[in-house]
């Protein structure tokens, strides 16, 4: 007898009649029908595995036994890769990123900078013979490494960091130390506990003089003992608002000696009597930073596709309060007012998927002709790798927020997974470069290219003027117009900022740093035309079916017009325009949201996230949230027994002391 799967009435009820094929969105958003099926194998060869199940929710677990609890499955999933039915290269990806490893690895994986950073920085910074010494190593996982960059004094003033490595002709070893207390390397993720080597970025110093930093290949740890080499000081740097068990550390030097060989001289090199040989770019050995910032876009937008997941199937299920009087309690997301918490969200994530495949096409682009001499394409990837990492780390925080907001009370509770997506993605606005500091990079380069008529693809548009009458076309097509508009119009007018503060007599620094605010304003106009021409340019380009487009593009003219309604101020002052234009995209707008809300549950079910990659009673696909709620709150340890020790240890006698 076959059990009967219980659905909520409602969810069942949004599923009925959907007009487009799912499985086509799923296909869409995986690279193709193939990579579907792959994937759903993965999943199920990851996912059954009984041992890879958390005995208790990994909340009730010290700080200490998270880490080692996330440690065992981390090694248990590297052993199961041999046998991977999707080959190694592509479970690595799945494990590393936000959807299949956040399912077993919930509070972060302890080997992640390993694959993340430390095997991207030795192939991209080391020599072919280095390469040859380590890479196998590393991925043998006979090594595991990091990448310690941030100090406790800086972390975004690259050249200002503190630790030094000199040079020492007569040994043929540089010296490696930390002057300072700031010089302490802190942050690095698998450093405090896991990782017994690491990519060491240092300041280079010979024959007396600074060549500013570079990476090192140095060891840590014994590889039998685990015990720090004489001269390594290293530690973990304690609880932090998520990822717990990434185990983040510090690191000090005392004089620590490693041979010549032990820099990574793909760029630079130091010969063997101490002469220094320049990179052909100075930027090069910044280069691990640029691949992890195109690979955050990715990651974000997985987990705000969890997130909306999540909320748009509690939104569906919770009914609350009364919309027509006498009538039954509404699910809450027939509220106009919840649909527009969360529509814009959902149509992000298509947004953010499309821009961040242009993004990695044009860094494996980009790679391909830096490895053959030509730096040409780099700016363009620096100046959009830092606008798309800082556009979309920032909405999807925003947007995560909101979405735990619009799931009420319930949004609170640890097991909903709200704070650990949110912990993840906000994370992202600090790392890899701060996101205030990643748009003063992009605005610089902006000006620039505005100012010499000359910058990459992402940028033409500054260089290229607008021809014809400036006038306002709502179509997709017209309304990206209206953001290049605003990008070119915002750039000019931090330039005339930077001009009116030179005439002050500022000097270029002070001029730069009291044209801050319009100069991010600039930066965040361009990754958001950026982003939206992106989404209008792939649904022309793609092969879809009449239904699914007809979806992707109310999706794709709901977000548009929901940034310009969120930004309209900009609009007014550069892109002509009028109050009446507004209240026109206004009601475009609300008649959108209506249009897509039959089919939001739809939506998110063909994103094809598992119930245990969304790990929320609030998103399950089946919508039983109250039964789950409950079943999760008895897993709390203080339900184990009817009365706690502690009421006769405290609230006894203070129930008995008559205060
Ligand atoms: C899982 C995740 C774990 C997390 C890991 C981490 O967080 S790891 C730690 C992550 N940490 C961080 O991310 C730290 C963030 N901080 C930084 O990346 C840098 O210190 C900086 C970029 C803010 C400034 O650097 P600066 O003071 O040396 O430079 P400047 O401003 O004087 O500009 C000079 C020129 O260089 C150009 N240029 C700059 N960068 C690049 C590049 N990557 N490529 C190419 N070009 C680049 C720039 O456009 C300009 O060109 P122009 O106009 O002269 O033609
Ligand atoms: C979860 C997590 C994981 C990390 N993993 C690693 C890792 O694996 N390896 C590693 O090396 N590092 C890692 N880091 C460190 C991270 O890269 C840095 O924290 C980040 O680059 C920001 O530097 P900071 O902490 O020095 O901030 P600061 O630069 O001190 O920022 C403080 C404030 O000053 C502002 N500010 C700074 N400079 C400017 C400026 N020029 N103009 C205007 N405003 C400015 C910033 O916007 C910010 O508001 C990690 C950090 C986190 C949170």
């Amino acid at each position: 007898m076959t059990k009967e799967i219980y659905e909520n009435p409602d969810l069942k009820k949004e599923r009925q009649n959907c007009p487009f094929n799912k499985e086509e969105i799923t296909n869409f958003l995986d690279g193709g029908k193939e990579k579907t099926t792959e994937r759903r194998q993965l999943e199920t060869y990851i996912l059954s595995d009984e041992q890879l199940k958390d005995a208790v929710p990994m909340e009730y677990l010290s700080h200490a036994d998270k880490y080692a609890e996330e440690l065992r499955k981390s090694c248990l999933l590297m052993h199961k890769l041999a046998d991977s039915p999707a080959g190694q290269v592509q479970t690595l990806r799945a494990l590393m990123g936000a959807g299949l490893g956040s399912a077993i690895l919930k509070e972060g994986n302890p080997i992640a900078l390993h694959y993340v950073m430390f095997i991207p920085a030795l192939m991209g910074q080391g020599t072919v013979e280095q390469q040859a010494k380590w890479l196998e190593k590393a991925y043998n996982l006979n090594i595991i490494g990091t990448y310690a960059q941030t100090e406790l004094g800086h972390g975004t003033f690259l050249r200002g960091l503190e630790t030094k490595a000199t040079y020492d002709p007569v040994t043929k070893e540089f010296v490696l130390e930390s002057p300072s207390l700031t010089a302490y390397k802190w942050w690095p993720g698998s450093l405090g506990k896991t990782a017994n080597y690491a990519v060491v970025m240092a300041q280079l110093y010979t024959k007396g003089k600074c060549e500013g930093i570079h990476p090192f290949m140095v060891q840590l740890r014994d590889e039998e003992t685990h015990e720090p080499l004489p001269g390594i000081l290293v530690g973990e740097i304690g609880p932090k608002l998520g990822m717990n068990t990434n185990d983040n550390g510090y690191l000090g030097f005392d004089k620590v000696r490693i041979p010549r060989e032990q820099l990574l001289m793909k760029h630079s090199q130091v010969l063997e009597d101490g002469t220094y040989v320049k990179p052909t770019n100075s930027k090069l050995s910044y280069g691990t930073m640029v691949f992890v910032r195109v690979v955050v876009c990715q990651d974000v937008t997985v987990n705000l596709r969890k997130a909306v997941t999540i909320a748009t199937r509690y939104s569906c299920v919770r009914r609350q309060s009364e919309l027509k009087p006498g009538d039954r309690e509404p699910q809450v997301m027939d509220y106009q007012a919840q649909q527009h918490k969360l529509l814009p969200p959902l149509a992000a994530t298509f947004g953010f998927q499309l821009a961040a495949d242009h993004l990695w096409n044009l860094y494996n682009t980009a790679n391909n002709s830096m490895e053959q001499g030509d730096m040409e394409l780099l700016p363009d990837l620096h100046g959009l790798s830092c606008a798309l990492k800082a556009l979309c780390s920032s909405e999807a925080a925003n947007f995560v927020e909101t979405c735990r907001q619009s799931c009420g009370g319930h949004g609170y509770m640890s097991c909903s997974n709200f704070p650990r997506i949110y912990g993840q993605v906000t994370a992202a606005i600090t790392y890899e470069g701060e996101n205030t500091v990643l748009w003063l990079q992009v605005a610089r380069y902006l000006v620039k290219t505005r100012k010499e008529k000359s910058g990459g693809l992402s940028v033409k548009y500054l260089i290229d003027e607008e021809k014809g009458p400036r006038t306002v076309d709502t179509t997709p097509e017209g309304i990206v117009k209206l953001y290049r508009r605003v990008a070119v119009g915002l750039v000019d007018i931090a330039i005339a900022e930077l001009e009116n503060n030179s005439r002050k007599g500022y000097a270029p620094h002070d001029a730069w740093n009291h044209a801050a605010v319009h100069l991010i304003k600039a930066a965040q106009a361009h990754a958001r035309l950026f982003v939206v021409e992106s989404f209008v340019d792939s649904l022309k380009g793609s092969r879809l079916s009449a239904p699914v487009r007809a979806i992707l593009s109310q999706l794709c003219e709901l977000f548009i017009i929901y940034w310009i309604l969120d930004r309209s101020g900009d609009f007014f002052l550069c892109a002509n325009l009028k109050k009446e234009d507004l209240l026109q995209l206004n009601s475009k707008y609300v008649q959108l949201l209506a249009a897509i809300r039959p089919q939001a549950v739809n939506i998110v079910d063909s994103f094809d996230l598992r119930d245990e990659i969304l790990g929320s009673p609030l998103g399950c696909w089946d919508g039983n949230v109250y039964q789950r709620l409950f079943d999760e709150a008895a897993k709390s340890p203080l339900n184990q027994k009817n009365v706690h020790e502690s009421f006769h240890k405290y609230l006894k006698p203070l129930l008995k002391s008559n205060l």
